[in-house]
């Protein structure tokens, strides 16, 4: 995979503690942004509220549940997301899984320096992967660790200081691949499919998830520059923390922009391009981006479920009929046919349609 990463003399994160103004390779303009101009205060999303609760406790009414389904299925084929609440994680553990998460990115470069992502790979301490010299950078620092299956972390890009990071971040994703487990179940559930048929590629049988830990500092540009450029994620689901302080996800629909509105307690949930491929275009992978705020930085977890990249995933069978043919074909180890496709600019959805 070429690429031509190094870590810069100064980070985002740096340069906004110095003060500096953005360098042009972080400058907006019509050549390296394809996806619509920046908006930095557009209409908020009314994106759906959906209780996952109903989704395992038993204790629920039926009619609690069939109605929350019926919100998903809705949710995913239009938004393409929703906002998770009760999830079952108290406010004080989300908050010290931001704080953990903080701490490290605002540790002196020197020491970050440890972790740095080598050119090529896809976890460590850095900017975003470097695919060509026109590429408008993301005013954001962050660290990218593969945190499933356990069998496969690399420690080494996984900070030990602060002390208690890793054995937070472990029992955070824990936490997360059995509310993942949840979702998929009742995704498949809200489409009358058999309800493991989505959970058992997802988090059952094979468990690959990324965690990727983003610090967004101040930028006095903000209408000049992206905390992260416009894209889909590649996953089958993503579930992301926001910071509760401060606004900066934008989702587009129809072809304009929205502003996700941060609920504190939440869980805010997208669907990846590789559950739009195996519900036959039923589910819906939102583009989206990140803006960036003059006064205030932001922190932000994002957790991406992804099936076994050896193993070919497509539409589900029953998903396929006169009614609705074959949108997409099969695909092996999407991660990489998505990377393939972005160095190439093409959109890797587009790519795999029959
Ligand atoms: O920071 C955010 O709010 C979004 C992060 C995101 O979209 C990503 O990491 O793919
Ligand atoms: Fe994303």
């Amino acid at each position: 995979m070429a690429s031509t990463d190094s870590l810069p003399a100064k980070t985002a994160y740096q340069m906004a503690i110095d003060g500096d103004q953005p360098p042009s390779k972080y400058i907006l303009s019509n050549t390296n942004n394809k996806f619509g101009s920046l908006e930095t205060s557009p209409p908020f999303a009314p994106v759906p509220i959906i209780d996952i609760s109903c989704f395992v406790s038993s204790s629920k009414q039926d009619d609690d549940q069939q109605a929350e389904l019926a919100k998903l299925r809705s949710a995913l084929s239009t938004w393409g997301c929703f906002q998770a609440v009760n999830h079952g994680l108290p406010e004080s553990y989300l908050d010290s899984v931001r704080q953990v998460i903080k701490q490290f990115l605002e540790l002196p470069l020197e020491e970050k320096r440890k972790y740095f992502r080598e050119a090529g790979s896809a976890e460590g301490y850095g900017n975003d992967v470097t695919v060509s010299e026109s590429q408008v950078q993301d005013w954001c620092d962050r660290l990218s660790l593969r945190v499933l299956p356990k069998d496969q972390r690399n420690l080494e890009f996984w900070p030990e200081n602060p002390s208690n990071f890793r054995e937070t971040i472990d029992d955070f994703t824990m936490k997360i691949k059995s509310i993942s487990g949840v979702i998929f179940k009742a995704m498949a559930k809200s489409l009358d499919l058999e309800e493991n048929c989505f959970s058992k590629q997802f988090t059952e049988e094979h468990d690959v998830m990324k965690g990727r830990f983003i610090l967004y500092p101040p930028c006095p540009t903000p209408d000049q520059v992206f905390g992260l450029k416009a894209h889909s994620d590649r996953s089958g689901i993503t579930l992301l923390l926001q910071d509760p302080g401060t606004e900066g996800l934008q989702v587009c629909n129809d072809g304009k922009w929205y502003m996700v509105p941060v609920l504190r307690d939440a869980l805010f949930i997208n669907l990846g391009d590789q559950m739009q491929i195996m519900s036959n275009g039923i589910f819906k992978s939102p583009l989206h981006r990140v803006v960036t705020n003059k006064e205030k930085g932001r922190i932000s977890v994002a957790m991406f479920t992804e099936p076994d990249p050896n193993k070919e995933i497509g539409p589900v069978d029953v998903l396929v009929d006169e009614k609705r043919p074959r949108v997409y074909r099969t695909v092996k180890n999407y991660a990489v046919f998505n990377y393939e496709c972005f160095q190439k600019g093409i959109v890797a959805l587009d790519a795999v349609k029959v």
